[in-house]
């Protein structure tokens, strides 16, 4: 469990962080997600004691990192995955991490089987793939075999089979009960990997809901209209009190009404209708809208 409260994060004038608010429960995938700049990586690292908040605190079962009896028994992550010495090889590098933090050189091996780096951790790590230093770095994030996982932009620059197996792994994490928050700028991924998001703007807490309750109202849908009326058709629309815009192709975008209410009013008042198709809005640019300009718009649902 992670517990973030009114954490505020100031360098010199900017606000990377402006008193936040969350939780992330055990047993699922939490997205943490934010376009470029939102304050994501300072609050990671915050909850990791990396970085001090200027005000708030966020706890990790109930205690702040500095409090933690064994913090890599608690806590993993994964920030960098290119922070390793490139001579090192993979065991060499686990073993080190081990041997310092006083864990057992056994959990070695077996975080290396885990993520399947058995076969090439005798390899130099200079040499690996993104793909496989994301693995070398998830094992370090599991030695200490926490309860609680954090990953910062786990599959940026992966591919896809890389991408899938990153997924796959977060979420088997969860199954076995544990608390597990990744950050993301992507909604699409996020809507594929996450059940639940933690949503932020520009250091400001935007949403925590379920993933399914945020796409649905990021992608609100509109409906589009096309009649040779549209000069007749548009003002009744408005007079209904939809929100209507004008392609200039002929064709309406109306905002606020169901397909059926805009068919009966056509048919009710006799105008002739060549196209009525509902239409989702791109998912990213709903999501950037909503996380850009519009930081105002504060809403918890599903809490
Ligand atoms: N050490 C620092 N000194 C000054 N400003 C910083 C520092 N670290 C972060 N910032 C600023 O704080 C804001 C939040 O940055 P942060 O890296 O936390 O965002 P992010 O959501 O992780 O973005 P990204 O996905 O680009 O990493 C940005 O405006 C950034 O320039």
């Amino acid at each position: 469990m992670i517990e973030a409260i009114g954490l505020t994060k100031r360098y010199g004038k900017t606000v990377a962080v402006d008193d936040l608010s969350f939780s992330v429960a055990p047993g699922k995938v939490t997205g943490f997600l934010g376009p470029n700049g939102a304050g994501k990586s300072t609050t990671m690292r915050m909850i990791l004691g990396l970085d001090r908040p200027t005000s708030g605190k966020v706890l990790i079962d109930g205690k702040p990192y500095a409090g933690l009896h064994r913090p890599l028994r608690t806590v993993g992550a994964l920030l960098d995955a290119k922070w390793v010495h490139p001579n090192r090889s993979a065991r060499a590098h686990l073993r080190w991490l081990a041997k310092s933090n006083g864990l057992p050189a056994r959990r070695v091996d077996e975080v290396l089987e885990t993520v399947g780096l058995t076969a090439v951790a005798g390899k130099r790590a200079g040499g690996y793939s993104l793909g496989m230093s994301q693995r070398l770095g998830i094992a370090a994030a599991l030695l200490g075999d926490p309860q609680v996982l954090l990953f910062d932009e786990p599959v940026n620059g992966l591919d896809p089979e890389g991408i899938l197996w990153i997924r796959n792994f977060m979420q088997g994490l969860a199954a076995e009960g544990r608390t597990v928050l990744v950050s993301s700028h992507l909604l699409s991924e996020m809507a594929l990997t996450a059940s639940d998001l933690v949503v932020i703007g520009k250091g400001k807490l935007i949403s925590q809901s379920t993933t399914q309750e945020f796409v649905e109202r990021s992608s609100e849908a509109s409906v589009k209209v096309r009649s040779p009326q549209l000069g007749a058709l548009g003002p009744l629309l408005v007079d209904k009190g939809f929100t209507v815009r004008d392609n200039g192709d002929t064709s309406l975008s109306v905002s606020g009404a169901t397909s059926d209410q805009i068919g009966d009013i056509v048919a009710a008042n006799g105008f002739v209708l060549h196209e009525l198709s509902p239409q989702r809005g791109s998912l990213e640019e709903a999501f950037m809208q909503l996380t850009g300009d519009a930081v105002e718009y504060h809403a918890e649902i599903g809490k």
